[in-house]
């Protein structure tokens, strides 16, 4: 985790609370963090659950990682630091969206374990919840549509997760979804549905 390094810096309460904003949206706010390999599915499945939650009336918003890296973290590569720093500003980004009750969806590789557990950490618990987009490094490589895999095999991109960087699956997803046996569809249902059933579609 990062240190605060300003000093005489304090911290305000906002005026209108958290749960008063939550209730003027009529359900809680969480942070659904979908992470897997480069082609896993992320993206579509996340942009998927997005629309499917937006036309039930419910306030969600998308953090996506290539549009993220445009804009609040096109200072970072990919370095095991750098992801590090993406996966913790991204984090701090969801946790305020999050506290206002929008449903948020992130869609980062963010392969490693603990960086995913200090977002968690930053969360109120339950709030945080952590989908592995599960699929075979031979169906991303397969789908490959932006080919950078193709490229990463050629040795045109060094440190490329799945070839010559490392991806640590999660340990205690709330879900896993087979993005290799399932479409995409059935796949964004599965989310919807698990929210529904633990209550984060309604106060
Ligand atoms: N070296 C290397 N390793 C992995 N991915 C790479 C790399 N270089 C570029 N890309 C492209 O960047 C996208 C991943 O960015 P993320 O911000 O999700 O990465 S991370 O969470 O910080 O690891 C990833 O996009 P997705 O395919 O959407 O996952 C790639 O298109
Ligand atoms: N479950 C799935 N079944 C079939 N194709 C999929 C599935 N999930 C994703 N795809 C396809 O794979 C490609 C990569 O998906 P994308 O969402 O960009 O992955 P990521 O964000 O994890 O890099 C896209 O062309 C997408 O349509």
């Amino acid at each position: 985790m990062a240190e605060q390094v300003a000093t005489n810096v304090h911290w305000h309460d906002h005026s209108v609370t958290s749960e008063e904003r939550k209730r003027l949206k009529g359900h809680k706010g969480c942070v659904l963090w979908f992470t897997g390999l480069s082609g896993a599915g992320k993206s579509t499945i996340a942009n998927t659950v997005d629309h499917k939650l937006h036309a039930l009336g419910k306030h969600t918003y998308l953090l996506d990682g290539d549009n993220i890296r445009h804009g609040l973290n096109k200072n970072l590569g990919f370095s095991a630091e750098d992801r590090a720093e993406n996966i913790r500003r991204i984090g701090e980004v969801a946790k305020l969206f999050a506290d206002c009750g929008v449903i948020t969806l992130t869609a980062f590789i963010s392969p490693y374990r603990v960086d995913r557990d200090n977002v968690r950490a930053l969360l109120p618990e339950g709030e945080f919840v952590e989908i592995y987009v599960k699929a075979s490094l031979e169906t991303c490589e397969d789908r490959d549509p932006k080919g950078l895999y193709k490229k990463a095999r050629a040795g045109e991109i060094k440190g490329f997760t799945g070839i010559d960087d490392p991806y640590e699956e999660p340990e205690n997803a709330e879900l896993i979804l087979d993005s290799d046996g399932k479409g995409i569809d059935e796949l964004a249902d599965e989310v919807v549905a698990h929210l529904n059933q633990k209550g984060f579609l309604s106060l």
